[in-house]
């Protein structure tokens, strides 16, 4: 579903090069469920904004469904990015002006998924997620996991192929983190969704099957995770 190859992202300031990723190579498939882990500032939100093609890298190439995205036009990226990605971030990134409805609907308005299909998707992942009694009310109206829940809802009312999550549970209390990472797993294991999340807790990591362990931009382990 996804390979990398020998990607590069610099920074160039007064002639000097300040390099974010080296020599970045890996392939993830459908299905798996892959944890970026990493000291601040090693370049994890980096290579996952590249895979969510919200950043460039500056050199290798990177194949996502086939296609080669670094000779892709913009538009072709963006279809690309609506019919396959579900992005999920650590401060939610909801609308705060759009009730909890509207907010998952937005995706499908801009898919121009048809009014009664939006209508019914956005029903359906109120039901999902218990959250029907609160769909007419407004993000600082709910808690940070009710905000997530509605997060990843919008991503998934999308229908994408992959999920991918920067810290999702950064802001959350233990509880309210087990929530979400139980959903991810169930996500992965039922729906082959494929998952990879940007991580400081080893107790999400234990989530995935795969963690990427990555040091000053380059990929120092790659780990078969072992569900004991
Ligand atoms: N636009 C930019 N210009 C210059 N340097 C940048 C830019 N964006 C990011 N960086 C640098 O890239 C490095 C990696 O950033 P990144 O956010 O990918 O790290 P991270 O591993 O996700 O860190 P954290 O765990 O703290 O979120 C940092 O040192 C950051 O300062």
């Amino acid at each position: 579903m996804i390979t990398l190859q020998n990607i590069e992202k610099y920074y160039a300031t007064k002639g000097l090069k300040s390099y974010i990723l080296r020599h970045v190579s890996t392939t993830i498939q459908q299905g798996e469920f892959v944890s970026i882990m990493g000291p601040s500032g090693a370049g994890k939100s980096t290579l996952l904004n590249i895979l969510g093609m919200l950043e460039e890298p500056t050199y290798g190439t990177y194949e996502f469904m086939g296609e080669d995205i670094t000779s892709l036009s913009e538009r072709k990226k963006i279809e690309l990015y609506r019919n396959h990605i579900g992005f999920v971030f650590q401060a939610y990134h909801l609308i705060d002006e759009m009730t909890v409805a509207e907010n998952i609907e937005a995706p499908l308005l801009y898919k121009k998924i048809a009014g009664a299909e939006r209508k019914s998707r956005v029903a359906d992942m109120l039901d999902r997620f218990n959250i029907v009694g609160k769909k007419d009310l407004f993000p600082n109206q709910l808690s940070g996991g009710q905000q997530q829940l509605v997060g990843i809802a919008r991503a998934l009312a999308a229908q994408p192929s992959i999920i991918l999550a920067d810290e999702p549970t950064g802001n959350l209390q233990s509880a309210q983190a087990l929530q979400i990472m139980e959903l991810f797993k169930k996500l992965n294991e039922e729906e082959n969704i494929t998952i990879i999340q940007v991580t400081h807790s080893e107790v999400n990591a234990g989530y995935g099957s795969r963690i990427l362990h990555l040091l000053d931009g380059v990929i120092k382990e790659d780990l078969n995770v072992v569900n004991l």
